[in-house]
């Protein structure tokens, strides 16, 4: 469950379908800044006792939701057997909760969640965003007219639309099939965690509404997504554009790890939520299951596994287990696209990271550069996009690179994991140890697996 309409919308942890708490979920980025209550949270966007302005939008917002008298829940079902592609696998939906350690067999998963972490300090933030009314919208998007609809997702349309500043911005609707359904937690998770965002490479939030359906205003990217630029033109990207694109998802990646006042797990990092600036400047996208983690926790378990298959961690889609290197990970894929040009899947569904294991382990670059660049890249950047697109997908978490040291080896002021060269890779150690032994076949096995399921649903 995520709210009713006529509860009281407080702050604290966010209520999962079994009655269990999830103190993580971004729902906790509507409740604390509702609720202006007492919560230990609060402060974390801001709050710090005081009404901020902010907290205005987010009472009206909340208002107009409830209004709609119509219950909001998050509901045991699976997605639309007709999704567009094999996107946001969600088998385990009925198994929505948080898993102990003990119903995971492990020691060092948490037992119960632990105690809320500190306030953060006290940062002092003004909107930009503001609430629109359904005549503005329809108004900037022609009634929502299909000349403007620029993109589908699973769960939302998409139109281009001008406001009359002459402002162009994208809004983001809910389809109307998904409003009673848990889509609306995602969505509302989205707003919650988006609107905290403030970052040259994550998507902005210009504002949002909730008349006839639920609405996202966002900053129009001319250029669309790297997956239409990557894969859906006759036109190669050049490499320039490719490294420019690793390094700024990069970069937004790292925001959202480590310089956001509060951890951001994106969970959904892949080219169709990659968005392109004019100057193909990226854009993260799409935070519809981004998860708020704490301090204190390595790792959250969570089911279901949500996310896109081909894109997803091992450890993720085995046992649930989530934080950073389940992004990195998906980074890594996503820079396999980059230096190869194929899809993370391809239309025979087969995964990315399969095919390219071997020839990375083989340093065969010839193989493995997308032939469509025929020979046209800068050997630096391409080395250290191999060797971290190679440590990213790596079958252990732990000895993936936080997105701060890839950023360093991209950026070529780490030299520590080099391919291509004469000498030997050196070993990419950032960590001590792994959960446990989980071997290199091991895990192809497991990959393999996986996208038998997938392909089952
Ligand atoms: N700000 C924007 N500017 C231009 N195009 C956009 C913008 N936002 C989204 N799009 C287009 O719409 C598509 C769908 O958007 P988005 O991924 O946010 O929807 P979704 O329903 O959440 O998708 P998913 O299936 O991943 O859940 C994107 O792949 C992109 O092509």
């Amino acid at each position: 469950m995520v709210a009713k309409a006529g509860d009281e919308v407080t702050g604290g942890s966010t209520d999962k379908a079994d009655g269990s708490s999830d103190e993580s979920s971004p729902r906790t980025a509507l409740d604390i800044t509702v609720s202006g209550s007492t919560d230990s949270d609060s402060s974390s966007s801001g709050g710090g006792g005081a009404e901020e302005p902010h907290t205005h939008q987010w009472r009206a917002f909340i208002r107009g939701l409830l209004q709609r008298k119509k219950s909001i829940r998050r509901l045991s079902t699976f997605p639309p057997a007709a999704s567009p592609e094999i996107t946001r696998w969600r088998p385990l939906r009925n198994l929505e909760r948080t898993r102990t350690a003990k119903e995971s067999g492990r020691g060092e998963l948490p037992l119960a969640p632990p105690p809320p972490p500190p306030p953060p300090p006290l940062i002092l933030w003004r909107p930009m965003w503001r609430s629109f009314e359904l005549k503005e919208l329809a108004a900037a998007t022609d009634d929502f007219s299909p000349e403007n609809l620029i993109g589908r997702g699973g769960h939302a349309e998409v139109y281009r639309g001008r406001l009359p500043s002459g402002q162009l911005v994208a809004v983001k609707r809910l389809m109307k099939k998904e409003m009673e359904e848990e889509r609306v937690g995602d969505f509302l998770s989205e707003l919650g965690i988006i609107a905290h965002v403030n970052h040259p490479n994550a998507a902005h939030l210009l504002g949002f509404g909730v008349e006839g359906g639920l609405h996202l205003v966002l900053q129009y990217s001319p250029h669309g997504s790297l997956a239409s630029v990557l894969h859906g033109s006759k036109d190669p990207i050049e490499w320039g554009i490719r490294f420019k694109i690793a390094l700024g998802v990069a970069e937004g990646l790292r925001y959202l790890h480590e310089g956001c006042h509060r951890r951001i797990i994106h969970r959904d990092i892949k080219a169709s939520n990659i968005l392109l600036t004019d100057d193909y400047q990226p854009q993260i996208s799409d935070f519809g299951l981004a998860k708020w983690l704490p301090d204190q926790w390595p790792h959250h378990v969570m089911f279901p596994i949500e996310g896109t298959f081909g894109y997803l961690a091992p450890e993720y889609f085995m046992h649930g287990v989530v934080n950073e290197k389940t992004d990195v990970f998906a980074f890594g894929v996503l820079l396999l696209e980059l230096i190869t040009g194929r899809r993370a899947v391809d239309s025979s569904r087969h995964s990315l990271v399969i095919w390219a294991k071997p020839l990375l382990d083989a340093k065969n670059l010839e193989e493995l550069v997308d032939p469509s660049l025929g020979g046209s890249y800068e050997p630096r950047e391409m080395n250290s996009a191999v060797a971290v697109a190679s440590a990213s997908i790596h079958h252990m978490p732990t000895l993936r690179p936080h997105m701060n040291q890839a950023l360093q080896v991209l950026r070529g002021e780490d030299e520590s994991i080099v391919v291509g060269g004469d000498g030997p890779t050196k070993p990419v150690l950032f960590d001590a140890c792994d959960l446990e032994d989980y071997s290199s076949s091991r895990y192809l096995n497991d990959l393999s697996r996986h996208r038998k399921l997938a392909l089952e649903q």
